[in-house]
């Protein structure tokens, strides 16, 4: 058994987090941490975890996060990065759900956050938490930055083609479109009922904080710079992210073939046959990336679906699977979820 911390419990990664740590069979919950709820009982807040979880939320600054074997940060950009040199230097493991850690340039790290970094060091150490590409470095991992929920999208549903050097890297685009959770559930304006519901736009279409992460990311699996379009969306989901991906391939490829192959060990990534539709429900509340791809008119242009729930592969699955990666743990304990039809 390992003690787990959760720093930022009571927002929709962090209850996420809970559900399905509380039923870990490795995992004991040490810690929960809410400076607005400190000292209330955690199954109050949430009631779908009566029963599982009997703690109460503890004020960061109280909880004793230094004797977890684990800490798990679901907190805003800027926070994990106050507190994992010293957690760290304790012999704790943390996995960031936020982007502290995942980008590696700095310069461009603090023009997309506005902010200088707290412990630049830890960047380079920093191992990016996509299973499916980094499972290896992920194992003997002290500090994990898990990938946002448009980069887990977008870079598994472009990684075979550029694995493979099929994919014209001049030009690939994604237009991703994102359920209101992704918001995180502080209160804003634009997650309101009246204002997301029934209603359908895109964001910041010139430039999102994910662009860098996706950018670096696809960089890495071609082995040269990609140029690179990304376009969010807000759809009235609650949960979910439909990835639709455009890249010009080259003529021949079995590209059916090379989904199955890179994906035929992956236990969160599901290739459905050609010609597929995936659909977001599919995967809500599931820790799985499901995949399908087309090529309209037979031409050179390939499209690929991709869809995974933004809470759970989007964020805490992801972030769960990374810990079971790093405690030598069964990859899929406490994660063999299928989704909530209808
Ligand atoms: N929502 C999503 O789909 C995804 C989110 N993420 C990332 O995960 C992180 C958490 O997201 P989400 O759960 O949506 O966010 P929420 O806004 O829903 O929750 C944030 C949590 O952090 C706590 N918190 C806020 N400020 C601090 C602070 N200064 N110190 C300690 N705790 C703090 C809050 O509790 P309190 O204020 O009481 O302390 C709350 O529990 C974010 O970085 C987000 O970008 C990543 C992938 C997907
Ligand atoms: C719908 C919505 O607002 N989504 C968020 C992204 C989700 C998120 O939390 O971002 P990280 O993965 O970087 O942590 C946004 O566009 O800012």
């Amino acid at each position: 058994m390992i003690k787990v911390g959760i720093v930022g419990g009571t927002g929709y990664t962090g209850v996420e987090l809970l559900r399905l740590l509380a039923l870990h069979p490795q995992v004991e919950l040490a810690a929960i941490t809410s400076r607005k709820e400190a000292g209330m009982r955690v199954a109050d807040m949430f009631p779908n975890l009566r029963g599982h979880v009997d703690l109460a939320f503890s004020d960061p600054e109280q909880a004793d996060l230094a004797s977890c074997d684990v800490v798990f940060f679901a907190t805003p950009n800027g926070i994990a990065m106050q507190q994992a040199r010293e957690l760290l230097a304790a012999g704790v493991r943390v996995i960031d759900l936020a982007a502290d850690f995942r980008i590696k340039d700095l310069v461009v790290w603090s023009k997309w956050y506005g902010m200088e970094h707290a412990c630049p060091e830890l960047v380079e150490e920093a191992v990016y938490g996509l299973p499916e590409v980094n499972r290896e470095q992920i194992k003997t991992a002290r500090l994990i930055a898990n990938p946002g929920c448009y980069p887990t999208a977008v870079q598994l549903g472009f990684l075979p083609l550029l694995a493979a050097g099929v994919a014209d890297t001049s030009c690939l685009i994604a237009d991703a479109k994102s359920g209101v959770s992704g918001a995180g559930r502080g209160a804003s304006v634009r997650a309101l009922f009246a204002e997301s519901a029934d209603s359908f736009a895109a964001y910041g279409a010139s430039g999102h904080r994910h662009l860098p992460e996706i950018s670096q990311g696809l960089a890495g699996f071609s082995g040269k710079n990609v140029n690179f379009t990304f376009v969010p969306h807000l759809t009235p989901l609650i949960r979910g992210i439909h990835a639709t991906l455009y890249a010009r391939v080259t003529h021949g490829v079995d590209i059916q073939a090379l989904f199955e192959q890179r994906y035929q060990n992956e236990p969160f990534v599901d290739v459905m046959p050609a010609g597929s539709h995936p659909e977001t429900r599919s995967v809500r509340g599931a820790n799985t990336c499901r995949i399908s791809w087309h090529r309209p008119q037979n031409g050179d242009m390939v499209v690929v679906l991709s869809v995974i729930d933004n809470l759970v592969k989007g964020a805490a699955g992801q972030a769960v699977q990374n810990m079971n990666i790093m405690f030598g743990f069964a990859e899929s304990m406490g994660l063999e979820l299928i989704g909530l039809l209808p």
